[in-house]
């Protein structure tokens, strides 16, 4: 599988395909991670919240891959924002994976309204777990462009990504803009709308159709092209293949154009509005 990686601003790179894990019961995840590692995969992303990164470290350490072959994303839970709590959490999650060292490790939600507001020492705390080598990169997940400004003017240091909802229905442009403003690349969480209804929109129906390729392959073939990281979920192995195979067409500038007219705007979320969730698990 020939996955483009895309340069980061910290000067380390990230393959710019990979799997995503949310509601992959932990039970079976060294199962569906083990199943994209055979079938090429290179990038799995996971957090402390999804409860399986168990899971990805007993996939990664029976694969017989050598450390650097796989990029391994973790993001800190919600409950563990202060910073001595931030620090430990990760030390877990190293624990977890088998690893010594994340190649990114998020603060996943920035939870604006808990904590009084102060994602900054978060940030810092972050900052400095990076300089003790426990994560190779370090971003931010759910930023609104208020969110990324405060933490880059408050501390001089630039999230290598965040990672944010995108998909045709919610474009989530003032969020992308903000965070490629700051040299940050776009993370694409649920980028095929948690399997919704932009798998059967009749103009993705249709320019699926015309390229002899699914729904599916065009929603992640259209966020690829934009330049973002996307890392669908799947727990088929047949699916995993499908949503890999999305290096061997293009989509016309006529297309592209009709895939962004989608945008639905704010009505098009599927997942939490990050201005105003505050969930602790
Ligand atoms: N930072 C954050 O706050 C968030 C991060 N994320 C990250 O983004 C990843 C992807 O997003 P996610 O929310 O999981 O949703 P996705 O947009 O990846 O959609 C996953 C859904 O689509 C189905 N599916 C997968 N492939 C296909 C296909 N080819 N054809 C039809 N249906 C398909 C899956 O079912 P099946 O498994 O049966 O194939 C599942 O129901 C997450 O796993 C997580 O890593 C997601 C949400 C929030
Ligand atoms: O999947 C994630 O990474 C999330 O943060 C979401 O699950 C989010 O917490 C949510 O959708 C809760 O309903």
């Amino acid at each position: 599988m020939d996955i483009p990686s895309l340069q980061l601003n910290d000067q380390t790179s990230i393959p710019q395909f990979g799997l995503g894990v949310w509601q992959v019961p932990a039970d079976e995840t060294q199962r569906v991670v083990t199943d994209a590692l055979e079938l090429g995969y290179r990038h799995i992303d996971t957090a402390q919240m999804y409860g399986n990164e168990a899971g990805v470290g007993a996939a990664l350490a029976a694969s017989g891959l050598a450390r650097d072959e796989v990029y391994v994303t973790t993001k800190l839970n919600n409950g563990f924002h202060e910073p001595a709590r931030a620090k430990e959490s990760l030390a877990r999650s190293l624990e977890l994976l088998g690893l010594d060292q994340v190649d990114l490790f998020l603060i996943h939600w920035p939870l604006p309204t808990r904590y009084d507001g102060d994602f900054v020492s978060t940030w810092e705390a972050l900052a400095e777990l990076r300089s003790e080598g426990l994560t190779r990169s370090i971003g931010v997940s759910n930023f609104q462009p208020q969110h990324i400004d405060r933490i880059v003017e408050a501390t001089g240091v630039v999230p290598a990504v965040n990672q944010i909802e995108v998909h045709p229905y919610f474009a989530n442009e003032a969020a992308r803009e903000a965070t490629r403003r700051h040299g940050a690349l776009v993370e694409a969480w649920s980028p095929l709308g948690q399997g919704g209804g932009e798998l059967t929109d009749e103009v993705v129906v249709r320019i699926a159709q015309a390229h002899g390729k699914t729904p599916a392959q065009v929603l992640l073939r259209w966020q690829v092209d934009r330049g973002d990281i996307v890392f669908p979920k799947s727990m088929s192995r047949d699916r995993l293949a499908e949503n890999a195979a999305i290096f061997d067409f293009a989509l016309t500038t006529a297309e592209v154009a009709e895939l962004a007219a989608l945008d639905r705007g704010p009505a098009g979320r599927q997942g939490p509005d990050p201005d105003v969730f505050d969930w602790i698990p």
